[in-house]
């Protein structure tokens, strides 16, 4: 089967995702959940986290812990959430990412936590939102920011969960992969826009994608390059057209030290 048969795994994580909303909902009403999220910890501002970085003149970069990924199955099997996450904040991480799926990521709820409560960095939920009890669930786990994939979304659910996120007093990172994505996510007025060079379909990363995307990117967006970022070359490539803020994972999951990692990558003169 070749990349252009095969298909979109977004597809199959969003069939398993709405199987696992019913469940944890079943188990906990929005009522809870929502009594929950007025109870979370106070929210860090983390889009603005990453503007007082670029302010002071450096690049702003979303740390990702991460486990495993559908691409490349386990990446870092020595995991210790808590620990990494002290390492991303001593290295010049603006804010952190962790993923929380199960199923596909083998991420899990304790994991943002854990990392959140180990350092004072901001902290993205990493999943796939599909449905509000998710959004209020993730401010009852102390998530300062909510992933949105508008390839996952249609037009009046992006803007709902968008607003009920804002409402609740967290960022939204509001997630493209091509034109027509990135057209409908400026219609969410959400700062933090991200544009994921990996292709959902063949897993191929190219960084091309943000460099072909970012002109229509309009100045009250802070652009988010994520995914593929591993050499200083990429980074000179990114910075050098302008995108001074990045979201990497693998590339500092592989090493011992993931901050110590960071820090050479963005920070080495
Ligand atoms: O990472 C994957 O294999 C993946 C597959 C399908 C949907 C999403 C996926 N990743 C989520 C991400 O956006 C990345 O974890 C994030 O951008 C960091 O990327 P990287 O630096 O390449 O680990």
């Amino acid at each position: 089967m070749n990349a252009a048969q095969r298909p979109d795994v977004l597809q199959k994580i969003l069939q398993r995702k709405a199987e696992e909303v019913a469940e944890r909902s079943a188990r906990r009403s929005l009522d809870e959940i929502k009594a929950m999220a007025a109870d979370g910890p106070p929210v860090r501002g983390f889009a603005a986290a990453i503007e007082a970085k670029i302010a002071a003149g450096h690049p702003a970069v979303i740390a990702e812990v991460k486990k495993a990924s559908p691409s490349k199955g386990v990446i870092r099997a020595d995991f210790d959430p808590a620990a990494i996450a002290r390492s991303y904040e001593a290295g010049g991480a603006a804010c952190l990412s962790v993923l929380t799926d199960v199923d596909f990521f083998q991420g899990a709820d304790d994991y943002l936590r854990q990392a959140r409560e180990a350092c004072a960095l901001p902290a993205l939920r990493k999943d796939f939102a599909i449905d509000p009890w998710q959004v209020y669930e993730a401010r009852a786990l102390g998530a300062d920011c909510v992933l949105l994939i508008v390839a996952a979304l249609d037009d009046a659910r992006l803007a709902a969960l968008s607003d009920l996120a804002l409402a609740l007093g967290m960022d939204v990172l509001v997630e493209v992969h091509d034109m027509d994505e990135l057209e409908r996510a400026l219609q969410v007025p959400a700062p933090l826009l991200g544009i994921n060079n990996r292709s959902l379909r063949s897993f191929e990363v190219s960084l091309d994608t943000t460099l072909s995307l970012k002109h229509a990117v309009p100045g009250d967006r802070r652009l988010v390059t994520e995914s593929g970022i591993a050499t200083a070359d990429d980074v000179r490539k990114m910075r050098g057209a302008g995108v001074d803020a990045f979201l990497v994972g693998e590339s500092f999951m592989r090493e011992r030290d993931p901050g110590a990692a960071l820090q050479r990558l963005f920070f080495a003169a």
